[in-house]
């Protein structure tokens, strides 16, 4: 560990002692009630020890000092537990809001001047340019230009990324910076609601909100803590009857060894460590309740382009179907594409310039433009002479010229058949009601994807690809990602159907795409996830949005959801198992003197009854901090079925939880003993 490292952590743990005294506050206190019946316990031990003759407890001073101070602990170890994980988020938004700089921002006039402003006087809507060296002023889209850009401050990746008008790939982050060319982007944010806005009210934790897992074992919690407390409160009178009377310290010292105050302690922990941790990997959650949603996924659901291919569909040829001449072809393709703003439109004209073709002079000042649309998967244009040009999907393009009575050309299928089954996705092109030929858009699956979905499906996850394209491309693609199973010719529409229909059997759906078409689904799905390089649109609709736009970490996503909610199951697992061992420290140390029979309980052999009392109490405290390192870690996740994880760590939480105070509580009370 280096010397910045371990200062910041001195920090740390500095700031966190500080918070554990102010969480002593009753008002704080009381939002985590099995912490709030130890410190209500504490302030009666105190007012026993200050009123000794009112409660006549003169000779027990120093058993009652004890106690008080180990209770006085047990609160403080939990509230530190607490604040060092707010510390931790605290830290992160510090060097986020670094990066949240003011800058000058050159807003467009109406009339075309610009206009030096600040970035905070920015609103939705305004028009700004951003040039080489710039740093961008607010999140936003870019309607005009081509740019690289330098997104290290938030993503932490050094390799800049080129973003453009038009398509998946086209939105911008605030505090990023251009560092060739330029943009005109539309602001889309008002100040305060900016993604770094966000990010940082996120890891600070002044959001967090109790996930509905937690309320629930907040609840269960709860519960137990009270038939504790009837059932130490209803002792008092039974020993009496047996003759025994039990001092109050010792009764409270009992409940708060039987109330489940480990889980209790660390539980808040837990949750702000496990946001922490996503937030580590560069995703963005932004609730709690995605990321625990993610620990229970069973179906996965993704779009092709942009989240498991590369995305960059480029027209690589022009093959003219029947009698049609390449140049025909290549006119009419062109044409179609002057107006796509879609990086496949532009692509069009890409390969335009590099075959070295010179576009035909038609007028085109009346025609009306078509633009692309998920619905019809068709884009092009209507010239002023009554000519209709149109590329888009076979299916759409079949359709289009059928209903105008023309005919399909025989050698069709077969050459965007060979498109497609190469994966790539074919469009034909239209003029009229003939169909001219086709345009071979390639696009490349990203690397490792096969190793990720095996990874998935040792988890016992299925994926499913929906796509837009057609059923042979997406055939091709499914395979060679190994998908489990995939839906082709997908409309925006049809998407949430899948994700309603699973959800519907009672799975819970994650899905990740990155496109405007797939916003619905992501706002559908239980958990959905963006990629960052995605449209604001589909930003705004997820709970997530990963930074390094890569899908699958949904993988990682989901271990940590699944770790955070194992972590919660084997920390409540373990301090409930403690009970029994405190139960036999504790119930013999306090009747064996009374009733000999009870002799036979007293299996742990401790020192004395007061040694037994303190020696259980001690270890209820110490076991709190020791295990913050596990709370923050989280338990580790090791891909297997449901099931068969659940029996593994009952065996360890569940079989440890009751060894491990057996032994904690005899060595403490050797300890004591040797002291005493
Ligand atoms: N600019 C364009 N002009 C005409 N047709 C297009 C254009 N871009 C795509 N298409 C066609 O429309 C289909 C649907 O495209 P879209 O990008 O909406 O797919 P999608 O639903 O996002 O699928 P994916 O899961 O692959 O991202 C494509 O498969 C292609 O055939
Ligand atoms: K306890
Ligand atoms: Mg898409």
């Amino acid at each position: 560990m280096s010397k910045s490292t371990d200062a910041i952590n001195k920090k740390l743990v500095m700031e966190a002692t500080k918070q554990s005294f102010i969480k002593l506050n009753p008002i704080i206190m009381i939002k985590n009630p099995v912490m709030f019946v130890v410190e209500v316990g504490t302030i009666i031990v105190l007012l026993i020890l200050c009123m000794p003759s009112y409660f006549h407890t003169e000779g027990a001073f120093g058993y009652n000092l004890a106690v008080l101070l180990i209770l006085l602990f047990t609160i403080l170890f939990a509230n530190f537990a607490e604040s060092l994980a707010e510390g931790r988020g605290k830290a992160q938004s510090e060097s986020l809001k670094k990066t949240k700089q003011e800058t000058l921002a050159k807003l467009m006039l109406k009339d075309g001047d610009i206009k030096s402003v600040s970035s905070s006087s920015l609103r939705k809507g305004d028009i700004v340019l951003v040039e080489t060296s710039d740093i961008i002023p607010g999140d936003g889209e870019i309607i005009d230009g081509l740019a690289s850009i330098d997104e290290s401050a938030i993503t932490g990746e050094s390799a800049p990324v080129i973003k453009e008008a038009g398509g998946d790939f086209s939105s911008v982050t605030g505090g990023t910076r251009v560092i060739s060319d330029w943009i005109k982007v539309k602001i889309q944010a008002d100040p305060g609601e900016s993604f770094l806005d966000k990010m940082i009210a996120l890891v600070e934790g002044a959001k967090r909100q109790k996930t509905p897992n937690e309320i629930a074992l907040n609840i269960l919690l709860i519960t137990l803590t009270i038939i504790f407390l009837i059932v130490v409160v209803t002792l008092y009178p039974i020993a009496q009857y047996v003759g025994v009377t039990l001092s109050i310290s010792t009764l409270v010292a009992l409940l708060v060894c039987l109330i489940p105050t480990t889980i209790g302690g660390l539980l808040s922990a837990i949750g702000i460590a496990g946001m922490d941790r996503v937030t580590r990997f560069n995703v963005l959650a932004m609730s709690g309740k995605a990321v625990e949603a993610a620990g229970d996924i069973n179906t996965i659901i993704l779009d092709k382009t942009g989240t498991i291919t590369f995305g960059n569909r480029m027209a690589s040829n022009f093959i003219p179907v029947e009698n049609t001449s390449m140049e025909d072809l290549a006119q009419a393709a062109v044409l179609s594409s002057i107006q796509d703003d879609t990086p496949e439109g532009k692509s069009v004209i890409q390969l335009m310039k590099k075959l070295n073709i010179t576009p035909q002079s038609i007028p085109i000042e009346n025609a009306s433009f078509i633009e692309f649309k998920a619905e019809t998967r068709m884009s092009g244009l209507n010239l002023a002479t009554g000519e209709k040009i149109r590329k888009g999907s076979i299916d759409a393009i079949k359709n289009w010229v059928l209903t105008q009575g023309g005919q399909i050309p025989k050698d069709l299928d077969d050459k965007s058949n060979q498109i497609a089954s190469k994966g790539g996705t074919p469009l034909a092109v239209a003029k009229g009601n003939q169909i001219l030929g086709l345009i071979y858009l390639k696009d490349t699956v990203k690397p490792g994807m096969k190793e990720r979905f095996a990874e998935l499906r040792k988890m016992g996850i299925k994926t499913i690809m929906c796509t837009g394209d057609n059923p042979i491309t997406a055939k091709t693609i499914a395979e060679e990602a190994g998908v489990d199973d995939f839906i082709a010719e997908s409309m925006p529409e049809d998407k949430i159907c899948v994700i309603k229909d699973e959800q519907k059997q009672g799975k819970l759906v994650a899905m990740t795409g990155d496109g405007t078409n797939d916003a619905p689904a992501l706002a559908q799905a239980d958990v959905g996830l963006a990629m960052n390089s995605g449209t604001i649109a589909a930003k705004e609709a997820a709970n997530m949005v990963d930074l390094d736009s890569d899908p699958t970490k949904i993988i990682e996503v989901v271990s940590i959801g699944k770790q955070l909610l194992m972590t919660r199951g084997a920390l409540t697992t373990f301090s409930i198992a403690n009970d029994i061992a405190k139960y036999f420290a504790i119930i013999p140390a306090m009747f064996t003197i009374a009733i000999p029979k009870m002799e036979i309980l007293n299996i742990m052999k401790l020192t004395s009854p007061t040694s037994a009392i303190l020696s259980a109490l001690i270890f209820n405290a110490i076991i709190i901090p020791l295990l913050i390192p596990l709370a923050m870690k989280g338990v580790k996740y090791i891909p297997m079925k449901a099931s068969k994880l659940l029996s593994r760590n009952l065996m360890i939480y569940g079989v440890g939880g009751i060894l491990v105070p057996f032994i904690g509580i005899k060595v403490i009370d050797m300890i004591i003993s040797l002291i005493l």
